[in-house]
C-alpha cells in the first residue's frame, strides 16, 4: 500500500449512516456470492448487505453481472459491495467495494472516496489490521477465522481468540466483519467476540433450506451484545 493511498483514505471511508438502512452499510449477516442471480434471490429474503465476488469469467459477462448486482441493490435499497473490480464498481456507481491487501496499492482510493462509495478491506494478520485501521475503511474484514475450502489461503486460520483480540484492537472505531468457515454451528461463538458482522459463502450457497437457515442466523445474530459487548 502506498503512503499516498493511506493519506487519501484517512478521511474518506469512515463508518456512518448509510443510504441502505444499515449503519455503515453493514448488516449482521453478510453473504458473499458469485452471481447476480444469488443477489436477486437473497435481497427479497431480507438480506441487507451482500457482496458480489466473481473470481473468473468473460469480461463482458462480468460487467453485466456487476451492473445487475448494482441495479438490484438500488431496487431493494440494499448495500451491495463489489469485490475486486473497483473500476467497474466506480463506472456503474456501486454502493461499495471490497478490496484485499494486494488490490489496495493499485486501486484509485481517492476516486472511490470522491464517488461516495464505501470501502471494505480484508486483513489476514495483526500487521495488516494495523495498516488497514489507518485507512479508516467502512469496515475491516478479519479472516479467515476457521479452515475453509472456499478460498486458498496463504496464512493459517486466525481462530476465535485472535478474532476477539483484533476486535478489541479496533475497539469499535471501525465496524468489523469475521469471515472464513463460519456456519450456523460456529456463528454463536463468533458472535461472542463482539464482531459487528459475519460474512459467509457456503453457509448460504450450500444451504439446503435457505429460508430456515437465514431465519436461524437472524435469531442468533439478534441476540448477544448487551451483556458481553456494550
Ligand atoms: C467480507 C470479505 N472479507 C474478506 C474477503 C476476501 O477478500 P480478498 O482478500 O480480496 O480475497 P478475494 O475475495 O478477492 O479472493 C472478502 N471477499 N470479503
Ligand atoms: C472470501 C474469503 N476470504 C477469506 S475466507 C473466504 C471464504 C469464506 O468462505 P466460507 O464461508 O465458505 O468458509
Amino acid at each position: 500500500m502506498t503512503q499516498a493511498n493511506i493519506e487519501f483514505a484517512r478521511h474518506s471511508f469512515e463508518a456512518g449512516d448509510s443510504n441502505c438502512g444499515e449503519p455503515a452499510g453493514l448488516a449482521h449477516l453478510y453473504p458473499v456470492v458469485d452471481s447476480a442471480d444469488w443477489i436477486a434471490r437473497l435481497l427479497p429474503m431480507g438480506i441487507r448487505t451482500v457482496q458480489l465476488r466473481i473470481k473468473q469469467g468473460d469480461p463482458c459477462e462480468l460487467e453485466r453481472e456487476i451492473c445487475r448486482a448494482i441495479a438490484l441493490g438500488r431496487e431493494h435499497n440494499a448495500c451491495v459491495f463489489i469485490n475486486d473490480y473497483w473500476q467497474l464498481a466506480l463506472k456503474h456507481g456501486a454502493y461499495g467495494v471490497h478490496l484485499g491487501q494486494t488490490d489496495m496499492p493499485k486501486a484509485d482510493l481517492s476516486g472511490i472516496a470522491t464517488a461516495g462509495m464505501r470501502l471494505g478491506v480484508s486483513t489476514r494478520t495483526a500487521d495488516e489490521l494495523i495498516t488497514a485501521i489507518r485507512m479508516r475503511p467502512s469496515y475491516l474484514a478479519i479472516g479467515h477465522i476457521f479452515p475453509t475450502p472456499t478460498k486458498q489461503m496463504s496464512t493459517p486460520p486466525q481462530g476465535l481468540a485472535t478474532l476477539k483480540q483484533h476486535v478489541q484492537t479496533v475497539a469499535g472505531g471501525i465496524p468489523t466483519v469475521a469471515i472464513g468457515g463460519i456456519d450456523l454451528g460456529r456463528a454463536a461463538d463468533v458472535w461472542q467476540t463482539c464482531v459487528d458482522a459475519v460474512a459467509v459463502v457456503r453457509a448460504v450457497t450450500e444451504s439446503r433450506d435457505l429460508t430456515d437457515d437465514l431465519a436461524r442466523f437472524n435469531t442468533l445474530l439478534a441476540r448477544r451484545k448487551e451483556v458481553v459487548c456494550d
